[in-house]
């Protein structure tokens, strides 16, 4: 059997202004990559931010890898991506490589020093990403692409067994969001990281994502894409033509 990574049961989420999620029950298996989408405003940040502990559950609950969320502690098994990261400044006093290496001291307890094996990681998850002979420069000095590879690398570097990504490829041109892509892809399938990506790339996900959470305050759609293809429901929801171009791979 394999390992259960996230499990909702009937999880809720409100703000002041109301709810926002309801009874979301979804269950994530180790290896899985899962598209999350859904219109804007229909709950995808929030789920994933609860997730990680940063939005309260308001009834239900979550578990990560099998530990209620509110006891969960083992934070360096998760790499986490938020939307609308900052784009970094210019003159940020920080290079390539030291931004990388914040994500394994911000694990550590004081004194937080890198290890010579700390730096080789780091080094070794640049080279991985391509963004190796970028290390010493300032990553302000970075196009936006290569700044998500860096931040990507930051979310990665701790071997991390589950990556959630907010909308990670919503400031790049559409050929550095293929490699994007391609990239996470590679990381699902040869490292076995399990995969929660939120997107508005609907024509995209369909190619890499092992299954689909379609949001809408509440799940409308959650299970393989084989699944989705062929669910008379969904052509209903979206159309026959839409669903067609989401599902040209299956
Ligand atoms: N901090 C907050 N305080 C109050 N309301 C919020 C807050 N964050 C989000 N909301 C509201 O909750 C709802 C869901 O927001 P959320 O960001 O989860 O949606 P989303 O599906 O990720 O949207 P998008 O695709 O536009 O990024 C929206 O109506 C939003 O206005």
């Amino acid at each position: 059997m394999q390992a259960e990574v996230v499990r909702t049961e009937r999880l809720g989420c409100s703000y002041y202004s109301g709810p926002v999620l309801e009874n979301v029950s979804i269950s994530v298996q180790a290896g899985d990559y899962v598209g999350i989408v859904g219109p804007n405003g229909s709950g995808k940040s929030t789920l994933v931010r609860a997730l990680m502990g940063l939005n309260d559950i308001g009834s239900g609950s979550a578990e990560l890898f099998g530990v209620p969320s509110e006891r969960f502690s083992q934070w360096g098994r998760i790499g986490y991506l938020p939307q609308h990261v900052k784009l970094f400044n210019p003159v940020f006093p920080a290079t390539v490589a030291e931004t990388v290496a914040l994500g394994l001291l911000s694990l550590k307890r004081f004194p937080r020093r890198m290890t010579r094996h700390d730096r080789h990681r780091v080094e070794r998850i640049l080279d991985e990403l391509g963004v190796h002979d970028l290390a010493g420069k300032l990553i302000g000095e970075l196009s936006g692409g290569q700044q998500q590879r860096v931040l990507l690398a930051r979310a990665l570097v701790n071997n991390p067994e589950l990556l959630i990504l907010d909308e990670p490829t919503a400031a790049l041109d559409p050929e550095t969001r293929e490699r994007f892509y391609r990239l996470l892809r590679d990381i699902n399938q040869d490292r076995r990281v399990t995969v929660l990506l939120v997107t508005h790339d609907m024509g995209t996900i369909g190619l890499y994502a092992s299954k689909l959470l379609y949001l809408d305050k509440r799940v409308l759609f959650y299970g393989s894409f084989e699944e989705f293809c062929h669910s008379a429901d969904m052509s209903l929801l979206f159309g026959e033509h839409s669903q067609h171009l989401m599902c040209h791979r299956h």
